[in-house]
């Protein structure tokens, strides 16, 4: 397809495509978007001071002028430079961000809240510039892009054959706490735009497109997507979006626990088969991708490994610097378990497996339920390249687990029989994964517990940069886990 689509697609002007190293039009949103960013719930940076930002690329997705009258979409990838946290020697590190902005000359009041600023110089002066997915009808703009594939600019758009994608339907920003921006799409479809971005297939385009070809229900196929190439590299394409069927009715597994929890309701019988629906999904991808073993020297690496990343979180959060030595017992277990001759085969994973991760649907004849995985763009603050390597399935096991405590730990004020829950629940999803695997994940429990241990770090320094009011929750996983026996 080219660049002349109908008339509801913005006509390509791109007089800001290509413009790599800022130029007017970013030194007048620089001072905007620099008050902006570290304030919203996905900028990946917190605690670190902004230091500098860069345009990568920029691209007209609606004709952007100030005094234009109609709204403007402008498309931006920018690169942010912070400074280290305070009283740390690293040097300087960046992100890569997408940004969607619509321009407007005046605001409507119920996009007041969506304003990034007004700037005062360059060809956006004295327009409101503000965050496009508040604005139903520039969303809609971007559901007419993925339902017409092309070209524009640097961005790719791509359907999926034989995708189905209603034309002209409404469009509502999710408000749910995320780390990257929802749009849905008239209870049909939703489309996840990511905002922290590297280059390279990001895994939740990835193994959703491997799992629909390898005919896995268990996970909504890919309708379309949307992708950037890295300007001045042949490396591969940034994904950027990616539209997916909607699953109309569901409930998440965190909602969930959290009804049952407050019920005093058993939950083992939905954590059973949330323990099938994990393994149905691990097996499938690892027919459909490359797999392996990692022997002794892979797994004394991943132990190191682990150790580093208690080091940095320690070295960020100071409350988990007295469990140091108690902590580090469980990788020294599992590199102890390598040098006896353990191995590990390892596999495509989702990375990142918790409750909010999994929806409950009701299935098309109404007859049951069914568990649903969703989002396997793994943990955001690892590097994309380790996201997508093959790991053991004890690492989403783990964090399934991990996820039941954290549920119960909401509960905890109503008594300690949600120990009992916890405990239940945990051990009726291993259950369930054994009886649909055929390898039951507590027959390896140095590599569970290791990355058990791994992942309440994890959500230690999570909760410390983006909820610091949760942080009490894996803080009292860590004590457990730093005092358990060998
Ligand atoms: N296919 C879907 N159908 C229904 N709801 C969905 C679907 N995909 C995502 N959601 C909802 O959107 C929320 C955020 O999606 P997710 O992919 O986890 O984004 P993020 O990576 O930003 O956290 C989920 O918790 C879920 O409630
Ligand atoms: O879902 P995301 O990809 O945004 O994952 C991040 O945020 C999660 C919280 O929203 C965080 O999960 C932690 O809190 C959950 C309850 O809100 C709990 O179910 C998880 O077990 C716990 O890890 C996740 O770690 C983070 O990567």
């Amino acid at each position: 397809m080219s660049d002349s689509s109908s008339p509801r697609t913005a006509q390509a002007r791109l007089p800001l495509a290509g413009a790599p190293h800022g130029g007017a039009l970013l030194r007048s949103l620089t001072g905007l978007l620099a008050r902006w960013l570290p304030r919203q719930r996905w900028f990946a940076g917190k605690g670190r001071p902004l230091s500098g930002l860069t345009l990568i690329a920029a691209t007209e997705l609606l004709p952007c002028t100030a005094g234009g009258g109609a709204p403007g979409l402008l498309h931006l990838l920018i690169r942010t430079r912070q400074s280290p946290a305070p009283g740390s020697h690293a040097p300087p590190v960046g992100d890569c961000y997408q940004l969607l902005l619509g321009v407007r000359d005046a605001l409507p009041p119920s996009l007041g809240p969506a304003l990034v600023g007004r700037p005062s110089e360059g060809p956006l002066r004295g327009a409101s510039v503000y965050e496009a997915l508040h604005d139903p009808r520039l969303a809609a703009v971007l559901l007419e892009r993925l339902r017409t594939p092309g070209r524009l600019g640097t961005l790719s758009f791509r359907r999926a054959p034989g995708a189905h994608i209603p034309e002209g339907l409404p469009a509502r920003l999710m408000t749910s706490e995320q780390s990257n921006s929802s749009v849905v799409y008239g209870e049909s479809h939703i489309l996840k735009l990511f905002r922290r971005v590297s280059p390279g297939v990001n895994p939740d385009l990835e193994l959703p497109l491997a799992l629909a070809a390898a005919g896995c229900p268990r996970v909504p196929g890919p309708s379309a997507w949307f992708e950037a190439a890295w300007p001045g590299t042949v490396s591969e394409p940034l994904t950027l979006g990616v539209l997916a069927p909607f699953l109309p009715g569901s409930v998440d597994g965190w909602q969930l626990a959290i009804q049952y929890l407050g019920r005093r309701a058993d939950f083992t019988s939905a954590a059973h088969s949330l323990g099938r629906a994990t393994a149905e999904v691990h097996t499938t991808l690892a027919e459909a991708l490359p797999t392996s073993v990692m022997g002794r020297a892979q797994l004394e690496q991943a132990a190191t490994g682990m150790s580093e990343r208690l080091a940095e979180a320690a070295a960020a959060v100071p409350a988990l610097r007295p469990y140091r030595a108690g902590l580090r017992r469980a990788f020294e277990a599992l590199a102890d378990f390598a040098r006896r001759g353990g191995t590990c085969p390892v596999q495509r994973l989702h990375g990142d497996l918790h409750l909010g991760q999994v929806l409950l649907t009701p299935d098309a004849r109404g007859r049951g339920m069914h568990w649903s995985i969703i989002d396997f763009e793994g943990e955001p603050a690892r590097p994309l390249a380790e996201r997508r390597r093959p790991g053991p399935v004890a690492r989403d096991i783990a964090g399934m687990l991990r996820s039941f405590d954290y549920a119960a730990a909401q509960a905890r004020a109503a008594g300690s029989w949600v120990d009992g829950w916890s405990r239940a629940s945990r051990a009726a999803y291993c259950r369930g994964y054994a009886e649909a695997a055929g390898s039951d994940p507590l027959e390896r429990p140095e590599l569970l517990r290791a990355h058990e241990t791994d992942k309440a770090v994890y959500e230690v320094l999570y909760e410390a940069r983006h909820r610091p009011a949760w942080l009490h929750v894996p803080m009292a996983a860590i004590r457990r886990l730093a005092a358990a026996p060998d």
